[in-house]
């Protein structure tokens, strides 16, 4: 067990009436939980660098091969030594317990269920690989079960199980599968970003045409979308047809209570403050869904008038700083679940929305955050929370809106017809200026999964 006695001794009270059995009174069992808390905390500073780090993995060995091999051992009940395939450069060992397999490989110390390990084996009666999926029933797995024999070469993990039964595991295919390999890598690369930091990295947009006829344009593109959250598209024929043509490129458009393909005028058409010419501030969108919108195209195809700039604001650069201000906060802000809410009753239109889940969406495994909820005008009554927690997410809330509203963190940019902004909604708010005048913009929301499977299909890591 690592010790985290020299870390900062934190605010107890930040996480004292949080805990999975519920709400627990601020000084009620604090010595009870004091030690809980320290461990956690201490698993929890100890994943901070790995938040928003682009990966480092060890990559594959490439050492030669080593002369000896061990035979099939029989399994003692309970062993304690470790069996190492080249006993010299000690590059794989094993050891075998009452409930599990540890291993330890490419620096990587990796813990093995049993019923985990007999669950995954890819073998042809146990898993279909034209499909991809698997045949092994599971429920037949008796969960008591353990190996009856262990082997390890220098590449591969052979267990033989009591039916007779041989599972293969390639020691780097459990290196990428285990827990312990996927806690050290992050879902999604990002680059966090300022005004600044944006604008230095001259992020070009992607010319229409190279986007639509050619995979290196799309695949640019999306690299950029996938790192930045935000990304254009220049040269495009200001039409809604035009637009939903772009769309279609990278995802299934997403419909909505607002239509497939929108347009938008200040006509006060729908009941919300974007369709009229007042200034709107950073916000995500359709927070009120369970799960919100994944992507917002953007296209101004007209505005004869002053003001209407749009804002953006990388949402997970200003989690961040929050992060490392005040750690607590952003737990908070992660756990304490919040609704919001859209209620229309304007013409024809009537709709009630509820989205529920916290403000920060993180990843349990590795800490990572992947969705923020962020639109004060449409966030619901809090009635998820008991008074003195919601107190301390009232402060936690602040802090992520001063970071929010920091000058340096805004980027402005004017809308022009012929370029599409797309804008990764679970990251990115968006806000506008007021504007005077006729101003018209067309869009539509995307399906999340079908831009990431674009983006994987074009070997990006998403
Ligand atoms: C984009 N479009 C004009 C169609 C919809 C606007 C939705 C506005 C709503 N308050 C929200 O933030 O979800
Ligand atoms: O008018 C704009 O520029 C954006 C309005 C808005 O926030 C939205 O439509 O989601
Ligand atoms: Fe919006």
């Amino acid at each position: 067990m690592e010790s985290c006695g020299g870390q900062r001794d934190p605010d107890f009270r930040a996480f004292g009436s949080w805990g999975s059995t519920g709400f627990l009174k601020r000084d009620q069992h604090l010595s009870l939980i004091f030690s809980l808390k320290r461990l956690m905390l201490g698993m929890w500073y100890r994943r901070l660098p790995r938040l928003f780090v682009v990966p480092h993995r060890p990559t594959g060995s490439t050492s030669p091969r080593v002369p000896w091999l061990p035979r099939d051992r029989a399994v003692p009940a309970a062993t304690t030594c470790w069996h190492h395939t080249a006993p010299e450069s000690l590059k794989c060992a094993w050891q075998l317990h009452g409930d599990h397999l540890e291993l330890r490989y490419a620096n990587t110390l990796m813990r093995f269920d049993f019923v985990w390990l007999r669950d995954h084996c890819r073998s042809a009666s146990c898993y279909n690989t034209k499909t991809n999926q698997r045949s092994l029933d599971t429920a037949s797995v008796d969960l008591g079960i353990k190996p009856k024999a262990v082997r390890v070469d220098e590449t591969t993990l052979f267990l033989t199980w009591p039916d007779g039964h041989v599972t293969r595991y390639g020691l780097e295919w459990l290196v990428k599968n285990s827990y312990e390999g996927q806690k050290q890598q992050v879902m999604h690369p990002r680059i966090l970003w300022n005004a600044e930091i944006y604008r230095q990295a001259q992020v070009p947009s992607v010319d229409c045409q190279s986007f639509l006829e050619t995979d290196e344009g799309l695949k640019e593109f999306l690299q950029n979308f996938l790192l930045y959250g935000i990304a254009f598209v220049e040269n495009v024929t200001p039409t809604k047809e035009d637009t939903e043509i772009l769309a279609e490129r990278i995802s299934l458009i997403r419909e909505t209570i607002y239509g497939r393909m929108w347009y938008f005028t200040s006509d006060f058409s729908r009941g919300d403050t974007a369709y009229t010419k007042l200034a709107l501030d950073r916000h995500t969108d359709t927070t009120y869904f369970q799960e919100p919108c994944g992507i917002q195209v953007f296209h101004c195809l007209k505005h004869e008038g002053t003001g209407g700039r749009t804002l953006l604001v990388d949402g997970f650069y200003a989690a961040e700083q929050v992060l490392r201000q005040a750690p607590d906060q952003f737990e908070l802000l992660s756990k304490v679940p919040l609704k919001h809410e859209y209620v229309e009753n304007v013409g024809d239109c009537h709709n009630h929305m509820i989205g529920v889940g916290p403000v920060l969406n993180v990843y349990p495994w590795n800490n990572e955050l992947y969705l923020i909820r962020y639109n004060n005008y449409d966030r619901a009554v809090i009635n998820t929370v008991p008074y003195d927690v919601v107190h301390r997410w009232y402060a936690a809330h602040r802090t992520l809106t001063a970071e929010l509203r920091r000058p340096e963190n805004e980027l402005w940019v004017k809308l022009k017809p012929g370029k599409a902004l797309f804008i990764d909604n679970w990251r990115v708010l968006h806000g506008r200026e007021a504007f005077t005048g006729y101003r018209q913009l067309c869009g539509c929301y995307l399906t999340r999964d079908d831009v990431l499977n674009t983006a994987r299909l074009l070997g990006l890591q998403a």
